[in-house]
């Protein structure tokens, strides 16, 4: 019978990296899957290489479900690596402290001004950024933002709580880093800007906003590694590797990677000798990662779900996915950028089929079509401009899209594949409100194009809309598999 997971039961040679001290350097805000299998895995390899205090602080935003588990395990978990030849499964042991932030954010406010911590990491999805679809700045307007704006509130929003946080901080004057890891363009610039655009909304004293200008820095860096959610199956599987159990454990693929821009103010943890990258070709990588993985992921995604497909290998599998996705990365996304210093395309897109195919993944279509409203301003509008402002016309991109509004807010006569109902979509209320009473299916997809959900500059671009439409009508007449078909035709 496998003992429970924890200091007491340790399996022999299974800790990654090393066991962490007990003091804590880096806050983590976002205690999900991710962060579990990728900053905390570099962290744990950086201390056991070179030392330091970089224990982690982590915070879930609003679920116990982790934090239970963890807290039941001494903070401790494994991660179950999953390739085509087997499954391999170590402990991570970085973790102290961990709680819920909704349930007390005062205390996510004192970490962050503690000058202990030096660095706050962040994986809170795309959404946890607050930000206005078409403009991209802080959301003033929205409700949780502007609760967190009122003087003397306790802030619940990820932006108020780092703003709180780094105005208490500045009394002391200790510099530090706020170190997006989630899959948005410019990821530090993004996170500098709304933190900033809260300081002076808020209207906090001049001194804030200089320590934040000077004393406090924002790199940018690109993440990767696909990490599905947890199943059933991942804890038997630990039980059977490691003889232990284990409530949380996280799956990930074997490929892991980290770019980033060697800016932190108050120091960092020897990421570099655990693998990570340092350089100064950010927004060559972001472009590389951004489009060809996450564009692509959500293409394989939507039309996955539309044709019954539960998982990204399932759906990859099907010939017209893969056609539409290896020609949406060479017509539509590979022209749109110069990639890094000897970057070889054929390798990473050949590296990417096998990453998509790997069975042992399990990852669901509905996970990564969640949240598209948000993800897809980061992974469409600017690669469809650098065409249609050229004459030409992205299909790829028009066929994403129309795939999403297929799944998210279908027009009405027609209903998805049960699969779309499953699928997390925080705008499917504002979608619904903005087609109520469309009678055609081109006066539905304009309405959802100029409702605010994509930026002006692409809603501006009537024959992408247009398109969008022809597209929709294929899916509804014909299924998806027959507007992949009317793409190819087109290219
Ligand atoms: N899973 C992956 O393969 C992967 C790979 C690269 C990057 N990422 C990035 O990491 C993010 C999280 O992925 P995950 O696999 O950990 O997902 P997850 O579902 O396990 O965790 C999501 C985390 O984000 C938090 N969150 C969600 N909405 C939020 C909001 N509005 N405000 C604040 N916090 C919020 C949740 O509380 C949770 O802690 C992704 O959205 C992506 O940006 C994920
Ligand atoms: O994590 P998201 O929600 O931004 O996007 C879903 C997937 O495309 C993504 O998680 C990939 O698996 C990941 O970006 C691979 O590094």
């Amino acid at each position: 019978m496998p003992q429970p997971l924890g200091r007491k039961c340790v399996p022999a040679g299974s800790l990654l990296g090393a066991s962490a001290p007990d003091r804590t350097g880096i806050v983590h805000l976002g205690l999900g899957n991710f962060h579990r299998a990728h900053g905390a895995v570099y962290t744990a390899h950086a201390m056991a290489a070179a030392g330091g205090n970089w224990g982690i602080r982590g915070f879930a935003h609003s679920s116990d479900r982790v934090v239970a588990a963890m807290r039941a395990q001494d903070n401790l978990y494994s991660v179950l690596q999953l390739t085509e030849r087997g499954a391999e499964a170590g402990v991570i042991d970085v973790h102290r402290d961990i709680d819920v932030a909704a349930r007390d954010p005062a205390a996510v406010v004192d970490a962050i001004a503690d000058p202990a911590h030096r660095i706050v990491t962040l994986t809170v999805s795309e959404a946890g950024y607050t930000r206005d679809p078409a403009t991209g700045r802080l959301a003033l307007d929205a409700l949780d933002v502007a609760a967190d704006l009122m003087a003397g509130s306790t802030p619940r929003t990820v932006v108020g709580m780092i703003a709180r946080g780094l105005e208490k901080r500045a009394l002391s004057g200790a510099p530090f880093a706020v170190l997006s890891c989630d899959n948005l363009q410019s990821s530090g610039d993004v996170t500098r800007a709304v933190v900033e655009e809260f300081l002076q909304a808020a209207g906090v004293r001049s001194d804030v906003l200089s320590f934040a200008s000077s004393s406090v820095s924002f790199p940018n860096a690109v993440v990767d590694r696909i990490v599905p959610g947890t199943t059933d199956e991942h804890p038997r599987l630990v039980a059977d590797l490691l003889g232990v159990t284990d409530m949380c454990p996280v799956p990930a693929e074997h490929f892991t990677m980290w770019v980033l821009e060697d800016d932190f103010a108050g120091g960092r943890p020897a990421w570099d000798q655990a693998g990570a990258r340092f350089s100064n070709e950010l927004e060559a990588y972001e472009m590389v990662k951004l489009r060809l993985l996450n564009g692509s992921h959500s293409l394989i995604a939507y039309l996955g779900i539309l044709s019954g497909a539960p998982t990204i290998d399932v759906a990859w599998r099907q010939d017209f996915v893969r056609e539409a996705v290896l020609n949406e990365i060479s017509d539509d996304y590979l022209p749109t950028f110069t990639p890094p210093t000897g970057f070889d395309a054929d390798a990473y897109v050949s590296e990417l089929d096998a990453r998509w195919r790997n069975p042992l993944i399990g990852h669901a279509t509905t996970q990564v079509g969640s949240d598209g409203s948000v993800k897809l301003l980061q992974r469409i509008p600017d690669a469809a401009l650098f065409h249609l402002r050229r004459g030409d016309m992205p299909h790829h991109l028009a066929l994403c899209t129309a795939a999403w509004i297929a799944c998210i807010a279908p027009p009405a006569g027609f209903t998805p594949q049960p699969l779309a109902e499953c699928i997390v979509e925080p705008a499917r209320g504002r979608l619904a409100a903005a087609v109520d009473g469309a009678v055609t299916v081109p006066d539905h997809v304009r309405r959802i194009m100029n409702g605010g959900f994509f930026p002006d500059a692409l809603t501006e671009q009537d024959a992408f809309t247009t398109r969008v439409a022809d597209l929709l009508t294929l899916i509804i007449r014909d299924g998806a598999r027959a507007a992949a078909a009317d793409v190819a035709a087109s290219r």
